[in-house]
């Protein structure tokens, strides 16, 4: 059997050159066929392309590919995995420098465009032309400009004008929901989830992506999102309080978010929508059992979290209208006699009592 290579690649080369943890790791092999590979025991994942997962680590081994794009979207390429392909071939089609270094078994470093350099550099910029067979890599771009912003990493200004020829091709209207979600909620998990949408904007990519969202780029914008507290659900929240209820609704059904950043960003936004009411100790009640105060105290934390953040107000004072509520006790009540509907009336009666006399300031 001729002898193949195997080259650890990508991010995994990228984070161990910044220092910073790698958890994953991406192989690439040369001179190899998809049968030498498979009577090794390697199991075929890629249905597109031929990636394998080793038996061992469960790692993924990819054969050195090239890829030449055919037609629309994701799946319009052609893509040719032969044993001959080289490793700079591979490296190639990658989309940015910092991405597409390899390293060999004895830890030489193989980086035929100058990737190093660019790490050094703080550079984010593409390999070669072929970026732009690929709209997703607008979004990635974004997502690497928000990650590594604590390090200063800018994007060269030729690949910000891919991005932007990107954005007027109408491609970006061919990537799935899936594969955006995938790129934002990375995003949203970055300290600098602002970054990613700045970047957007930039390359003209945001009103295609994301057309309902209101996005406000400033200082304070910056000072709410980027607080490290917050999980990216929340941030999510905070970033959609700008979008009118039912364009939040419109994304959410589009872009297929899961429920967890669905609900608390539409309970937020929902929240700041109706400040304008009068909040009665009957509104109260009626909002908190709305969100689910009692039962879900978890996601009730989250968004008290965001609403006590966005209103300038003590998160204590809404953790008691919580408390105030969940300590009314439906046995004293039947205990009184009361059942069935008239039993879920006094209940109510009673919390809307109990929220009047709460000392709570957020109850007028
Ligand atoms: N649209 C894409 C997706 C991936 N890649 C290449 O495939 C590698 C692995 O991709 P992936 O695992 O998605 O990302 P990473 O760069 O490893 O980054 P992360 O740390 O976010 O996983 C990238 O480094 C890049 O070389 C690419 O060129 N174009």
């Amino acid at each position: 059997m001729t002898s193949y290579q195997v080259y650890l690649v990508g991010g995994a080369v990228r984070d161990q050159l910044l220092n910073i943890p790698v958890d994953d790791h991406d192989w690439v092999v040369t001179g190899a066929t998809p049968e030498q590979l498979e009577q090794q025991g390697y199991q075929q994942v890629g249905k597109q392309f031929p990636v394998f997962l080793n038996p061992i680590n469960k790692e993924e081994y990819a054969l050195a590919r090239k890829e030449k794009k055919q037609g629309e979207g994701y799946t319009g390429f052609i893509c040719d995995f032969s044993p001959d392909i080289s490793l700079e071939e591979d490296l190639e089609r990658r989309d940015l420098t910092i991405n597409a270094i390899a390293q060999d078994k004895d830890g030489t470093l193989i980086d035929p465009f100058s990737g190093k350099q660019d790490l050094e550099d703080r550079l984010l910029r593409h390999v070669s032309n072929a970026f732009v067979e690929d709209p997703l890599r607008v979004l990635r771009v974004a997502r690497f400009s928000a990650r590594f912003h604590h390090l200063d990493f800018k994007i060269a200004p030729e690949t910000m004008t891919l991005m932007q020829t990107i954005s007027a091709s109408g491609e970006l209207a061919t990537l799935s929901a899936e594969r955006i979600w995938k790129e934002l909620e990375k995003a949203l998990n970055t300290q600098h989830a602002d970054i990613f949408f700045d970047v957007l904007e930039e390359a003209n990519a945001l009103n295609k992506l994301f057309p309902e969202l209101i996005w406000i780029s400033s200082t304070e914008q910056t000072n709410i999102l980027n607080q490290n507290k917050w999980t990216p659900a929340q941030r999510w929240a905070v970033l959609g309080r700008h979008t009118q209820q039912e364009a939040l609704g419109q994304l959410h059904q589009r872009i297929r978010s899961p429920n967890q950043f669905k609900i608390i960003a539409e309970q937020v936004r929902s929240f700041l929508e109706n400040q304008h009411i009068p909040m009665s100790a009957e509104n109260w009640e009626n909002w908190l059992m709305s969100v689910n105060a009692i039962k879900k105290p978890q996601p009730f934390v989250l968004l008290i979290e965001v609403l006590s953040n966005l209103t300038n107000s003590k998160i204590e004072d809404w953790q008691t209208l919580r408390e105030t509520i969940a300590a009314i006790n439906a046995s004293a009540l039947m205990k009184q006699g009361y059942s069935g509907s008239e039993l879920g009336q006094a209940l109510k009666q009673s919390r809307i009592d109990a929220l009047d006399k709460s000392l709570s300031p957020l109850v007028n």
